[in-house]
């Protein structure tokens, strides 16, 4: 099978765990007999950097011709601490997000057996954790009408749904559910904001179609806490743009690492694949940024692609490398390994036709079969 990614490796450290991603894909492409053909494009400040906007047409165009998109990460320090800068790197991902019609981020969040030791939270709270947060991705407060005033007295940012907005990724939460534990839990701040009232009975209303669907209901400032109080209790979990924002980093100390989080953002026109972490400019050019995150979307990608047993091979490596207790410096391993070693290793994992899938070591939970 030929298949056609167009990578958009970023900032930071982006490009450098990009390009371990890539390499899991092209190890599978050998073990599967597939071709990808990648077609990179520039994004965020490297994009600025070069042509002075965050998100060139020729990017898009790329994105808009592949059959699934790879990113990295975007973001730069000298644009974060820079309140006055009118182009950004973000803007960059957002008009991404926008022009594919990426509506559904969807973040799973798992724990590896021999990792529960990581988390700041009790091993038996987050053993067995298998949630996954679906993220409203192109509508609500990111893209409501914004302002500020010239003097700086004041600002405003406008959260605005539609309700065809909120239908959308509803269905998809619930078909979701229907594979997993069967659970929807809608986080909203319905006692507060209007258009989370507005969520509740778009919900509500779409959940008489899903009768085999247990559906309940949290307010936003109760479900941080419950998440990392009792983070088993949820399986899918539905919400607006920055609420799964800020949901999913918090999530991610259940699993242990922001390095291991990976992501998948269904679009209208295509899909993107991308780790949930940012830039982390401090990391860049140290190799020592974990690439899991980002090969851990490529095996998304390739569910998305309908490879599924491709997907499980790159799950496979990824379990088989952590158990042997080797890591990237963020996971205390017993082994450390920098970037581009961990891609090296999992890649010549892959490739070898001896190395068999275990069944416990495909962490079902974090693909994506929608
Ligand atoms: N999707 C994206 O491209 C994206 C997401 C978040 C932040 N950003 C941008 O990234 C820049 C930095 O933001 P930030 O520091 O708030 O978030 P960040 O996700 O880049 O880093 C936060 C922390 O997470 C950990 N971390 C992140 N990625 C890791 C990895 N691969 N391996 C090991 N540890 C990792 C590090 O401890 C790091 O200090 C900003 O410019 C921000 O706008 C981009
Ligand atoms: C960089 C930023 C625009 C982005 C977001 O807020 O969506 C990031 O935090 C993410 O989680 O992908
Ligand atoms: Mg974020």
């Amino acid at each position: 099978m030929k298949k056609k990614i167009a990578v958009l490796p970023g900032d930071g450290i982006g490009p450098e765990v990009t390009w371990q991603a890539i390499k899991a894909l092209d190890a599978v492409g050998d073990r599967f007999d597939h071709y990808f053909e990648y077609c990179f494009a520039d994004v965020g400040a490297t994009a600025i950097d070069k042509t002075g906007s965050p998100l060139p047409d020729l990017t898009l165009e790329a994105c808009m011709n592949a059959d699934a998109v790879l990113f990295g990460a975007i973001g730069d320090p000298k644009y974060d601490n820079d309140p006055n800068a009118k182009v950004r790197p973000e803007q960059g991902l957002l008009a991404l997000r926008k022009g594919l019609g990426l509506y559904a981020n969807i973040r799973p969040v798992t724990t590896y057996s021999n990792l529960l030791h990581l988390s700041p939270l009790k091993e038996n709270k987050v053993k067995d954790v298998d949630l996954v947060i679906f993220r409203e991705l192109t509508g609500g407060i990111y893209f409501g009408e914004k302002g500020r005033a010239e003097d700086n007295s004041s600002a405003f940012d406008t959260c605005l749904y539609k309700r065809e907005e909120i239908e959308r990724i509803t269905h998809l939460s619930f078909q979701h559910a229907r594979q997993r534990r069967k659970k929807v839990t809608l986080v909203d701040k319905a006692n507060v904001l209007e258009n989370s009232r507005l969520w509740r009975h778009v919900v509500q209303e779409l959940s008489t179609g899903y009768p085999d669907i247990e559906l309940d209901y949290m307010f936003v400032d109760n479900a941080a806490m419950q998440l990392i109080q009792w983070p088993k209790q949820f399986d899918v979990v539905l919400t607006s743009n920055m609420f799964g924002d800020i949901l999913s980093d918090e999530a991610s100390v259940i699993a242990g690492s922001m390095g291991l989080l990976p992501s998948a953002s269904i679009g209208l026109h295509t899909s993107m694949f991308e780790p949930i972490h940012g830039s982390y400019p401090q990391a860049a050019g140290s190799d020592i940024a974990n690439p899991m995150a980002a090969i851990l979307s490529a095996a998304m990608l390739l569910d998305s692609l309908e490879l599924f047993e491709e997907a499980k091979v790159i799950r496979a490596a990824v379990t088989t490398l952590l158990e042997k207790g080797i890591g990237t410096p963020e996971l205390s391993p017993r082994i450390t390994y920098g970037t581009t070693q961990i891609g090296d290793t999992i890649a010549h994992m892959i490739a070898e036709p001896d190395f068999m899938i275990k069944d416990d070591q495909v962490n079902e939970g974090i693909s994506t079969i929608i």
